[in-house]
């Protein structure tokens, strides 16, 4: 709705100031409309973010029923409103209506399943270990809502990317600032539609536009800011958080490497590979992003993901409904110019009027060319040769920590070492893109790939605050003594005896000593009655005895 609002009032004072000014004589008058324009946006945003902000500090969005309530009614939205969904993801990226829904809104159903069936236990406090000075305390932790989360979305599953963050963020308790990507537009617009139809409106706010936006947007204070987007970006949304100290988690890209070894079904493998790498047309933040093997392997790898293109596209790719488009002129040109100089095993034709780029697989690829110094994000698929094993980790390890790994091999000792002595974001042994549906585990990258990470429980904790709470009572003051000054060795050696449990040897013997007076003094407790009996008997023989001597 706000994105609406934000649209018209931009555009109405842009009416009004364009009608002030000739905007035929652009100069400084130009300049001053850019300017009115900007303040009156930057007060915009700001005046947006102070009423989400208000919405969150009524409390309501805290309460376990009201996270429940809201994220059903999410899921109510995703299942009453599929069409238009369906329809905004097709129209963004010339996908089906059924891989639109496999690839995004099965993940967003399941996401929300899982948050309903799991938040009850997660929000509850959990009891933590005590040491010897707190043993008569309560203490726990309290996951708690951090306040307003900003979510930056990626066009590439423009769905997704930006309802999965936000499931985590109200089950955390959080209000949302959601900013999808301005490339993905259809999506963009009817998220920002459908949203307010469903969930609380002042607490889950949708804002479109572009850079310019984002970046107004950037300045505004807030609790956390979870991007997704490139690195470059990822840098700039870090230094605009670091103004506030806000913390962020940034779900960025890179160069995910797929080595493959000489001892596995080569035909399993390359369809696999083929799946991942050509899904989305290769807009994926985790496909394979190139080939490690050797040498010997490229013809026959070449040749069976060319029968399995087959398999999967027909005949005619262009007219299979499974094979998206490059998302704009821009990265269908960028993509184009990696091909430069490159040796075409397979693909190559491209058709700009539909951005249409042919699954292309190019062989004996030079390390050192462009295809291989950035992240490629398109259709093509480089082979680089390496000697074995040790060549390809080597290979890994002196280039950025990618998002993803993938390694096939039948050997798992050798998956093993890969897994071992790399690092990536997450790995995927004998398959690609799949541990990615996996919400128990943590999807994020390491390194240049990102920092943080989300999926189910992985989620609720970034959007959390894991407080400390130790309650005390006001009596026992005698045992508190300890820690006041003035301090001595004794205070000291006793401190080192509760929180260390180590014991200063010359006050070994004393500390025995008490142990033993308190185990004396319970026993003295506990068998009292029993004690008193006895030291009248005692007392009553010792007298007759003595009486007796007497008489004698
Ligand atoms: N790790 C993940 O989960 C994941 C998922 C999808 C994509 N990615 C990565 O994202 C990249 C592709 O996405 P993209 O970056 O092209 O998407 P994009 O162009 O949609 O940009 C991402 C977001 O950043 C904003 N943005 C762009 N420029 C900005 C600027 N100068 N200042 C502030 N905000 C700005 C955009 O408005 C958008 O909302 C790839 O590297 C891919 O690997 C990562
Ligand atoms: C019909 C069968 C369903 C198969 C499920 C496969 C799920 C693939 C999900 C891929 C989504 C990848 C998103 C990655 C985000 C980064 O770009």
């Amino acid at each position: 709705m706000f994105m609406v609002c934000i649209e018209r009032w931009t555009f109405e004072i842009g009416n009004f100031l364009a009608g002030l000014i000739d905007m035929t004589e652009l100069g400084a008058q130009g300049i001053i409309y850019e300017l009115a324009l900007v303040a009156y946006m930057d007060q915009a945003m700001e005046r947006e973010v102070q009423r989400v902000r208000q919405a969150f500090l009524s409390g309501r969005s805290r309460p376990l029923r009201f996270r429940l309530q809201q994220l059903e009614a999410l899921r109510r939205m995703v299942q009453e409103r599929e069409k238009d969904i369906l329809a905004a993801i097709a129209a963004d990226l010339c996908k089906s209506e059924l891989n639109a829904y496999s690839q995004e809104v099965i993940t967003v159903l399941g996401e929300i399943d899982f948050m309903l069936e799991n938040l009850p236990e997660w929000v509850t406090a959990k009891p933590v270990k005590k040491n010897l000075l707190t043993m008569m305390d309560e203490a726990y932790i309290q996951p708690q809502p951090l306040g307003v989360v900003l979510i930056i979305g990626a066009w590439n599953y423009p769905f997704v990317l930006i309802i999965q963050p936000l499931i985590g963020a109200i089950a955390a308790g959080n209000a949302v600032i959601i900013k999808p990507s301005e490339l993905s537009e259809n999506t963009a617009k009817t998220v920002a539609k459908l949203l307010p139809q469903y969930l609380d409106q002042d607490l889950y706010v949708v804002i479109n536009g572009g850079v310019e936006e984002t970046t107004e947007l950037l300045k505004q204070r807030f609790d956390h800011i979870f991007y997704t987007g490139n690195t470059a970006v990822g840098k700039i949304v870090m230094e605009a958080a670091a103004k506030h100290l806000t913390p962020v988690t940034l779900e960025l890209g890179g160069k995910s490497p797929c080595y493959i070894d000489k001892d596995c079904d080569l035909d399993i493998v390359c369809r696999r590979i083929t799946w991942g790498k050509y899904m989305n047309c290769g807009q994926t933040c985790i496909a394979p992003d190139y080939i490690l093997c050797e040498a010997s392997l490229q013809s026959q790898i070449v040749w069976k993901i060319k029968e399995t293109v087959k398999e999967f596209y027909g005949e005619n790719i262009k007219e299979s409904p499974d094979y998206e488009r490059i998302i704009n002129l821009r990265h269908f040109k960028r993509i184009l110019s990696l091909l430069e100089g490159q040796k075409i095993a397979l693909g190559g034709e491209t058709d700009e009027a539909t951005r249409y780029i042919a699954p292309t697989v190019l062989t004996d690829v030079d390390p050192k060319t462009k295809v291989m110094q950035e992240e490629i994000f398109g259709p093509v698929l480089p082979i680089v040769p390496v000697k074995n094993v040790d060549e390809a980790i080597d290979f890994i390890n002196e280039r950025e920590k990618p998002l993803a790994l993938y390694v096939f091999s039948h050997n798992h000792k050798l998956i093993k070492r890969m897994i071992d002595e790399t690092s990536s974001g997450g790995v995927t042994g004998n398959d690609v893109i799949m541990h990615f549906t996996l919400n128990s585990f943590p999807f994020g990258g390491v390194g240049s790939s990102g920092m943080g990470a989300y999926h189910g429980k992985h989620s609720f904790d970034t959007f959390s605050h894991q407080r400390p709470c130790l309650l005390k009572s006001l009596k026992r003051e005698g045992a508190n003594k300890l820690r006041y000054p003035p301090n001595s060795q004794s205070k000291v050696d006793w401190g080192k005896f509760f929180l260390l449990r180590r014991f200063n040897k010359e006050k070994l013997g004393l500390l025995v000593l008490t142990f033993l007076g308190i185990v004396a003094a319970v026993l003295v407790k506990k068998y009292q009655a029993v004690l008193r009996r006895k030291a009248l008997l005692i007392f009553l023989v010792v007298h007759r005895l003595r009486w007796s001597s007497k008489q004698r």
